[in-house]
């Protein structure tokens, strides 16, 4: 379909400029295709000078708030490359009529993968083997770690991420704890409350959105409540669990690890986390590998697409 015009402005990094035939899929359909320079974080003011004359913008988590909306008055589509969507101002978005995308269906087993990786390397201290035999020495027994198989892990959220981790986890022999408000019942995936969970877990993971209610929802509180030793694995979003107690649970000896590819700033620059033996961390990639650049691409650019046309698809603020 051509007869569009207007430009698309491409902040999503995993979109490569030389690739010609998907940026070619947009200008067959008549628009033009900007690249934003690659940046690992974007300020609202940066984002309103690059996106000022866009009609529709292929993004990264970049932050689309009611300021930044309110300075893009040709803006009729964000196409989210990914599903979170805190960094979007949903209402305000269609308060100004900009249909906003998201790409689900494209990379929730790459953040369940990511999510098992995370926990295996912590449990069994993989990071720590390694680090050990490229220095040339042979130590085992004493850095033993511990048994995946076995153990009781809470799964806290239950949505199209935390189903996939359930899935994952029922082949590894472990005792299953889920809770989500909603979500319907699930195989070896037994139903609990969050208090319960987090009385009884060895190991908890993270998979809900961050909302105004997520927010810190592993608190100070919640950390002291946990078991001793217990593991944290987080691929949500940072601001979800509160990282000064954390990184002081850890500290204490009280946690007995942590998995962590999401943090409370992004990029992370330093932090004690990062003198942590225990703690196994990755910059924010659980949803991304090589094929789900390409699928959630594709995806983007179909419904960036489709919105322009005015037969929108695979809208989350209808
Ligand atoms: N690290 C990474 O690269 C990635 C991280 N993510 C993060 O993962 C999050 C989850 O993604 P996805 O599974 O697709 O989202 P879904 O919306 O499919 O699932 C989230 C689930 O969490 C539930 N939930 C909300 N609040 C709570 C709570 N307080 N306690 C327990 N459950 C709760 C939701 O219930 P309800 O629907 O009733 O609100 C929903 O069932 C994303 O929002 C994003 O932040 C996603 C992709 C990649
Ligand atoms: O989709 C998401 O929410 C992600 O975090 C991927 O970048």
């Amino acid at each position: 379909m051509s007869g569009l015009d207007g430009t698309v402005l491409v902040t999503w990094s995993g979109f490569d400029p030389a690739d010609d035939a998907t940026a070619g899929v947009l200008r067959a359909a008549g628009l033009d295709v900007r690249f934003a320079p690659r940046l690992q974080e974007r300020s609202e003011e940066e984002l309103v000078g690059l996106a000022h004359d866009a009609v529709a913008v292929i993004a990264d988590a970049d932050p689309f708030t009611a300021d930044v909306i309110r300075q893009l008055p040709r803006l009729r589509v964000i196409a989210r490359v990914g599903v979170g969507l805190d960094s979007v101002d949903l209402v305000a978005a269609r308060a100004a009529g900009i249909d906003v995308t998201t790409t689900p269906g494209h990379m929730e087993g790459t953040v369940a993968d990511h999510t098992l990786a995370l926990m295996l390397a912590v449990v069994r201290r993989i990071v720590v083997f390694d680090r050990i035999v490229r220095g040339g020495e042979w130590i085992r027994v004493e850095r033993a770690g511990d048994d995946l198989h076995g153990r009781t892990v809470g799964v806290v959220g239950l949505g199209a991420i935390g189903r996939v981790v359930c899935r994952r986890l029922s082949g590894f022999d472990v005792h299953l704890l889920g809770h989500d408000p909603v979500a319907g019942d699930l195989p070896h995936v037994e139903r609990v409350t969050f208090e319960e969970l987090i009385d009884r877990s060895e190991i908890i993971v993270l998979n809900v959105p961050l909302t105004p209610a997520t927010r810190g929802l592993i608190s100070r509180d919640v950390i002291a409540r946990m078991r001793p030793g217990a593991v944290l694995v987080n691929a949500a979003r940072g601001h979800v669990v509160d990282e000064a107690a954390l990184i002081a649970g850890l500290r204490s000896g009280h946690l007995g690890g942590a998995g962590l590819d999401v943090f409370a700033e992004e990029p992370a620059e330093s932090s004690p986390l990062w003198t942590m033996d225990n703690v196994v961390l990755s910059p924010h990639i659980g949803g991304v590998s090589r094929r789900s650049i390409r699928d959630m691409t594709e995806r983007a650019v179909q419904c960036t697409i489709a919105s322009l046309h005015g037969e929108p698809t695979g809208v989350v603020n209808p």
